[in-house]
């Protein structure tokens, strides 16, 4: 028997669409494997009535075929499912891990990014890998066809989860299919701006690099109180502010004094829309971790 714990994570930044994930401190799952000749999962904690225990439809269950490694599998759930904080590419992560130790596999860590993003594939239609690279490898990461890289950084974080549900399917049948030069222009630029400010530890830079114009305004349409949690967190201090993942989540770059403040403006600013919320402080977390065999 083996438990993991596998950290929820926040994948786009704004910028970086598809591409850019950092691993947070807070929420995780923690999934247990023990070997058995076919898999079966139980699924406790948050949401866990949304969601499926038939291997074939859970992240989880679609990792152990993948790497064909047959377990009970127990994910108690500490992310929400639907949240755009990696739910459903935690329990990837952590079954990834899990099971490549418990049937001693010896993958590498991008090879079992590989296979949780099939996981991925199961629930959401498309294998993306931005959510379960940092689940697995921890850092900011950035996932390209050709591999994935993870750069360590310390950046104080706020991601704010309200009271909505907006599933990855729907969220991604509103992103535009074209966009215009100068809006693309400007997304390279945020998207080197933010990565120079992981690679520096500088909040200011990956503030100012969530700045994106082509996905985050049509995502923001289905989160209510959008503009104005945006709006509260600059006030109270945030250098940037964006849609996390594909929603409802919003997350927030700011300087460590600012960070229990932006905190809880995006909650009360949420609360004013008539949304509750709650909010994790965090820095960008480590991966994908063993903590009990
Ligand atoms: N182990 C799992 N944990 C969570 N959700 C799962 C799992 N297995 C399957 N699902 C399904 O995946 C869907 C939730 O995934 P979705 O990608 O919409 O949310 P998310 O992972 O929180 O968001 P995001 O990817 O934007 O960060 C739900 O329909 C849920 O039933
Ligand atoms: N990159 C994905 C992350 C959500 O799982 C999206 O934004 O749709």
């Amino acid at each position: 028997m083996l438990t993991v714990r596998a950290p929820a994570t926040s994948a786009n930044l704004g910028s970086g669409f598809d591409v850019f994930g950092v691993a947070l401190d807070r929420p995780a799952d923690v999934v247990t494997v023990e070997r058995a000749a076919e898999t079966t999962i139980e699924v406790s904690g948050a949401g866990a009535q949304y969601i499926p225990e038939d291997p074939a439809k859970n992240t989880a269950g679609v990792v152990a075929r993948e790497l064909d490694a047959p377990a009970h599998i127990r994910i108690d759930k500490g992310v929400r499912p639907s949240s755009g904080l990696g739910s459903s590419a935690a329990s990837a992560a952590a079954a990834a891990v899990a099971l490549d130790a418990l049937y001693e596999r010896g993958h590498t860590g991008e090879e079992l990014v590989r296979v949780a993003a099939e996981g991925e594939a199961a629930v959401s239609g498309e294998a993306h890998a931005d959510n379960v690279a940092p689940s697995i490898l921890g850092g900011f990461t950035v996932v390209r066809d050709d591999g994935v890289l993870s750069i360590d950084a310390d950046v104080p974080l706020v991601a704010c989860l309200p009271e909505i549900v907006v599933s990855t399917r729907d969220a991604r049948g509103v992103v535009p299919r074209s966009a215009e030069m100068d809006d693309v222009v400007h997304t390279v630029g945020s998207a080197a701006t933010l990565t120079a400010g992981m690679q520096r530890d500088d909040p200011s830079l990956v503030g100012r690099g969530m700045d994106e114009r082509v996905v985050t305004p049509a995502r923001a349409a289905l989160i209510d109180g959008y503009d104005a949690v945006c709006e509260a967190a600059a006030d109270a201090g945030a250098t940037g502010v964006t849609v996390s993942g594909a929603g409802p989540a919003l997350i927030a770059a700011c300087y460590p004094a600012r960070q229990r403040a932006v905190a809880s403006a995006m909650v009360e600013a949420f609360a004013d829309a008539g949304v509750d919320a709650r909010a994790y402080r965090s820095s960008v977390g480590d991966g994908a971790e063993i903590v009990e065999r």
